[in-house]
């Protein structure tokens, strides 16, 4: 075992208690709006953690349940009156919505500077312009984690294997705004383990068990698994990570756990894009604690 293990439970337990804090801050308590449409036994999970952290950091947060069988309509008409209920700063619309609903439709009726998880248009766009607007949970919860490690990225190769809206896609743009020099591999890359070896930061988004093995690692590098993948080991039911934790760790410099390593970050960022929104729309400044 070479590698530091980074601990993204405890980096959220800290980002958690800072947004507390600034939370408490506030002329008003931060509302913090989730939508959980259908029955998904994995969303009611992650909901339920939500809830429950927004809870804790002194929230006021509600979950607006609808039935899996709700028309577009009916789901676009609930997310437009939070976003006209002065008393809600964030609203999160708990993907994947059930199967014949538009999805971009439906988050283009989040108000931008109610958009916590940076999922809007406008949100996506002000990140490619360098601009103020919210950063999506997950790809602001792993750079949290890298700057813990590394805090400057000049001078860097940075490799982000995947490409997706939620996590490669911006993921990629934070490390250029940091200076990193960044490559975005995925599917059709072609020798991706001789792209992932050039990386001193290598981060895999991808959904695919275990895909990064210790020969596509550097040594040294810092490795950010974002993966979280439900298998099936011996009759047992576990999760694994898009990297192969066990011998990654032999070559590593420091590497994320999982679970325990970027998962608990998403919602803490969750939260402190929440009480940033709030502040904002309080008109007062974000506190602090949890600026930048
Ligand atoms: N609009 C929207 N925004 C999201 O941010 C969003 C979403 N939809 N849909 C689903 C995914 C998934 N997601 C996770 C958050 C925390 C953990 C997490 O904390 N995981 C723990 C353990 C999980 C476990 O034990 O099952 C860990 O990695 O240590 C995982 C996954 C947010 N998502």
């Amino acid at each position: 075992m070479g590698a530091q293990l980074i601990d993204g439970k405890a980096a959220a337990a800290r980002l958690r208690a800072d947004v507390a804090e600034a939370a408490a801050m506030l002329p008003r308590k931060p509302g913090l709006a989730v939508v959980l449409v259908g029955d998904d036994a994995a969303s009611q999970v992650y909901v339920a953690s939500k809830e429950k952290a927004a809870a804790k950091a002194g929230f006021e947060g509600r979950v607006h349940r609808l039935p899996a069988d709700s028309s577009q309509n009916a789901v676009e008409e609930v997310v437009r009156s939070l976003g006209a209920d002065d008393a809600v700063d964030g609203i999160l619309v708990q993907l994947p919505l059930p199967k014949g609903l538009n999805e971009d439709a439906v988050i283009a009726c989040i108000p931008t500077e109610k958009d916590v998880d940076g999922l809007t248009a406008a949100s996506a766009g002000q990140l490619v312009l360098g601009g103020e607007g919210l950063v999506p949970c997950t790809p602001q919860g792993s750079m949290l984690l890298i700057r813990d490690e590394l805090p400057d990225l000049s001078g860097k190769t940075a490799v982000v294997v995947g490409r997706s809206i939620l996590v490669g896609k911006p993921l990629a743009l934070l490390l250029l705004e940091k200076n990193a020099t960044v490559t975005v591999a995925h599917s059709r890359t072609k020798d991706l383990g001789a792209v992932c070896r050039e990386a001193d930061v290598l981060c895999v988004a991808v959904g695919r068990p275990e895909l990064v093995t210790k020969d596509m690692i550097k040594p040294g590098a810092i490795v950010i698994d974002v993966g979280i993948n439900r298998v099936e080991r011996g009759g047992e039911s576990k999760l694994v990570g898009d990297v192969a934790f066990d011998e990654a760790k032999e070559v590593a410099g420091a590497i994320t756990p999982v679970p325990g390593g970027v998962g608990p970050m998403t919602i803490a960022c969750l939260l402190r894009n929440t009480v940033v929104a709030s502040a904002r729309r309080q008109g007062v400044a974000v506190p602090e604690v949890v600026a930048d």
